[in-house]
């Protein structure tokens, strides 16, 4: 029985007959397995909690690597929750008339109520002692605050409720008890929710640093002077930001020439830099395949997936050397050098495991969705085409399934997916489509 791939909306397709060629599924799998020892990095880093240091800080999204409980009660005192009178339930019956108190603000000192008085009290204020219940100002006779000099009367139009608009100490969380457990991703409200404990500094996973090799002797970099047959590099930026939108972090990005020996001297002075070596170009058949010449006696293996664009891959294990010497290992993805190829690769391969690896979801919206005009696609090998939705809701492709075409891709915001087996879709036909937008 061949191998399957399992569309996520469930088209599932039967792989060629040739049976040389990986799966998309077996080379998820393999990359998943390779990568999965990187979940238990060992170290953390302690992020101080800190709003005016966090903002716009990198370290607003991390991941906690320890459970942290709440040192204090949540909230710390029963306290109003409105704008009102501080009183004794019993005593606050329609009619009857109370000696106004002294104002109670929040962020004054619990005080006591004195039997048959009324005490203003703000929101967020301490409820005294004595009082279980607020009235709202707007059920007071009369409904503003008197002056704080003199002595005043106030009486109530409604009985007052035991409990009522009192927020009680603890009932939000007690103190003790677990405030965030490990593995939480930090956001607005729960950084929001240690910064509300007191808590000074916080525990968070250390990011994956990730070491992104573009190889190729025709590219250039954005500020130089493009001679002839040259190329800007754009696969530093497409798989540097997106190891970045992983929530890993780039321990280097490089580009390098198809010369091995530099390779190889590079890969001696920052290989152990990083978790994970990702590069892209030099893995196919041509006479300068930098990244298969290097890595393929290192141990990486290299192999064809059932994939248009993104066919070539590199995976596995490299065995390397640094300059004093000493042997080290790091696993290594190496997608194909066209730009396309490289994305599409870095999509299904490899950025859900990161993902996954940052406690991030690590799926795309997927929706089923009609095609507006009719494709074809290499019936032996699972398609991904660029496209976007069109005025009526249906999937328009964006340019052809080349794998040069970037600047389409740039422009699309839908990955658009062909099952292995299919040759032939007309217009109408069911695609599964992932949201990259
Ligand atoms: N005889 C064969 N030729 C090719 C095959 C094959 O099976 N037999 N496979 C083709 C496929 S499919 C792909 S994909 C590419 C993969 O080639 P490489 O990974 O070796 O990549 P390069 O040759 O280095 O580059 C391919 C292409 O992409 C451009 N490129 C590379 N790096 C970058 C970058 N950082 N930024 C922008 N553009 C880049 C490069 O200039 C080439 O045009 O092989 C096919 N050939
Ligand atoms: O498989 Mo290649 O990645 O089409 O251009």
């Amino acid at each position: 029985m061949p191998p399957v791939f399992q569309s996520r909306v469930g088209i599932p397709c039967r792989v060629g007959d040739d049976g040389r060629m990986r799966t998309v599924a077996e080379h998820q799998d393999a990359v998943r397995a390779l990568l999965a020892p990187l979940a238990h990095r060992g170290t953390v880093d302690v992020v101080a909690v800190n709003a005016a240091a966090l903002a716009g800080s990198r370290d607003v999204d991390r991941v906690l690597a320890a459970d942290v409980a709440s040192p204090i009660d949540h909230p710390p005192f029963d306290n109003s929750q409105m704008d009102g009178y501080a009183v004794r339930s019993v005593e606050a019956v329609p009619g009857r008339v109370f000696a106004v108190a002294a104002r109670i603000a929040a962020g004054d000192p619990v005080c006591t109520l004195e039997p048959g008085t009324a005490a203003p009290i703000m929101t967020g204020a301490a409820v005294p002692v004595g009082a279980d219940a607020i009235v709202p100002i707007e059920a007071s006779i009369p409904d503003s605050f008197p002056p704080e000099e003199g002595e005043h009367t106030v009486e109530f139009s409604a009985p007052a409720i035991p409990g009522a608009f009192v927020r009680p100490r603890g009932s939000d969380l007690e103190g003790g008890r677990m405030l965030l457990p490990a593995g939480t991703r930090l956001g607005a409200a729960q950084w929001g929710v240690l910064a509300a404990s007191g808590i000074r500094e916080v525990r968070v996973r250390r990011r994956l640093k990730v070491l992104v090799l573009s190889t190729g002797d025709e590219l250039r970099g954005a500020g130089d002077e493009l001679e002839s047959g040259q190329i800007y590099d754009a696969n530093s930026a497409t798989m540097a930001i997106g190891v970045t939108e992983c929530g890993a972090t780039v321990a280097d990005v490089r580009t390098v020439t198809d010369d091995a020996a530099a390779l190889s001297a590079y890969l001696a002075s920052h290989g152990r830099s990083a978790d994970l070596i990702l590069t892209t170009g030099g893995v196919s058949k041509g006479a300068y395949e930098v990244v298969r010449d290097v890595f393929e006696p290192a141990g990486v293996s290299f192999s064809s997936v059932a994939m248009q664009p993104g066919g070539p891959q590199g995976l596995g294990l490299a065995t390397l050397t640094d300059d004093a010497g000493v042997q080290f290992e790091r696993p290594v993805v190496a997608f194909p050098g066209n730009p396309v190829s490289a994305l599409v690769s870095f999509e299904m391969f490899l950025r859900p495991v990161l993902r996954e690896l940052d406690g991030l979801a690590p799926r795309r919206a997927s929706s089923l969705a009609y095609l507006a005009e009719p494709l074809v696609s290499p019936g032996g090998k699972h398609q991904v085409r660029r496209g976007r939705f069109d005025a009526a809701g249906a999937v328009e492709l964006v340019g052809g399934p080349s794998s040069h075409l970037l600047h389409g891709y740039a422009t699309s915001t839908l990955l658009v997916h062909v099952p292995l087996g299919v040759s032939h879709l007309d217009a109408g036909a069911p695609v599964e489509t992932w949201s990259i937008d």
